[in-house]
């Protein structure tokens, strides 16, 4: 049995079509359902439907073999999963964004005050900017802590750009891009290889010219020699 944790949220509706076009169950899994495991035992799938920054915990601890989640999330969380496919949904940036008129940052005390939900990235960003910060860590609506006073500055995703234009924000800087991903716990890997392997390949044909096997956490950290030598024949990147 497989076991797969799909973010809800917006990830899903685009997920479990690429799911159903590989071949893989989807019946009765829809966005709003209340039920958060779905079973088809006659395939061996069981999908976990959690929230979207929870996807690297189940992954990496083995509570889920695989997983879909942003790659801001990973950024953000830095799990200890591989991360071979790049499923090209959710596409998205996390971007350095300020109130109209206040860019500039002569006109900022010498800390500046940010807004986030991707606390880590955003410390890292102003460390490496040599830019003092003091991080306010928020859970959603980012975009109205500049309007209240707040912060000086958000770090938030964006993708049409309506919500920053909607608060008379404007983007500063992009610090990343962002698609979906999916995850695989790395003992999954080695004890489910048929079945982790059947379920990438399917995916990647419905998204021809991917198929990176990487390290998605801990610094990149590689592959063991044999998981390497396991998945080199059919992915080079590994190699
Ligand atoms: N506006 C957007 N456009 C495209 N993709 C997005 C957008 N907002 C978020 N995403 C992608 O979808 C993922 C899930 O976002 P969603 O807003 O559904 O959940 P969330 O509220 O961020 O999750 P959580 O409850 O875990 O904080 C994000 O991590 C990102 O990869
Ligand atoms: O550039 P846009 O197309 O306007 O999209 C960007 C918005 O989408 C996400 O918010 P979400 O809807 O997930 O709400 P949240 O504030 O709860 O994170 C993100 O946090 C931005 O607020």
């Amino acid at each position: 049995m497989l076991t797969i944790a799909l973010s809800k949220g917006k990830l899903l509706g685009q997920t479990l079509p690429l799911f159903a076009e590989a071949g893989y169950p989807t019946k009765d899994l829809t966005e709003d359902s209340r039920r958060l495991v779905f079973t088809y035992g006659d395939r061996g799938i069981t999908y976990l439907i959690v929230r979207p920054s929870d996807v690297p915990a189940y992954v990496e601890h083995g509570a889920a073999d695989i997983g879909v989640v942003g790659k801001d999330v990973l950024l953000e969380q830095n799990p200890d999963v591989y991360e071979p496919v790049d499923l090209k949904i959710g596409a998205c940036r996390l971007s350095v964004a300020a109130l109209r008129g206040q860019e500039s940052r002569s006109r900022l005390s010498s800390k500046v005050r940010v807004a986030t939900k991707y606390p880590t990235i955003t410390e890292r960003y102003f460390n490496q900017k040599g830019i003092p910060v003091e991080i306010i860590k928020l859970y959603g609506s980012i975009e109205l802590a500049p309007v209240l006073g707040l912060a000086d500055r958000i770090v938030d995703l964006v993708e049409t750009g309506n919500t920053l234009k909607a608060h008379d924000l404007v983007e500063i800087d992009v610090i990343a891009r962002s698609t979906a991903r999916l995850i695989v716990n790395r003992a999954s890997l080695k004890l489910k290889y048929q079945a982790v392997m059947s379920l990438l390949e399917a995916l990647r044909r419905t998204r021809p010219g991917d198929g990176k096997m990487v390290a998605a956490g801990r610094g990149g950290k590689r592959p063991r020699s044999a998981e390497r030598g396991a998945l080199a024949g059919r992915d080079r990147s590994l190699a």
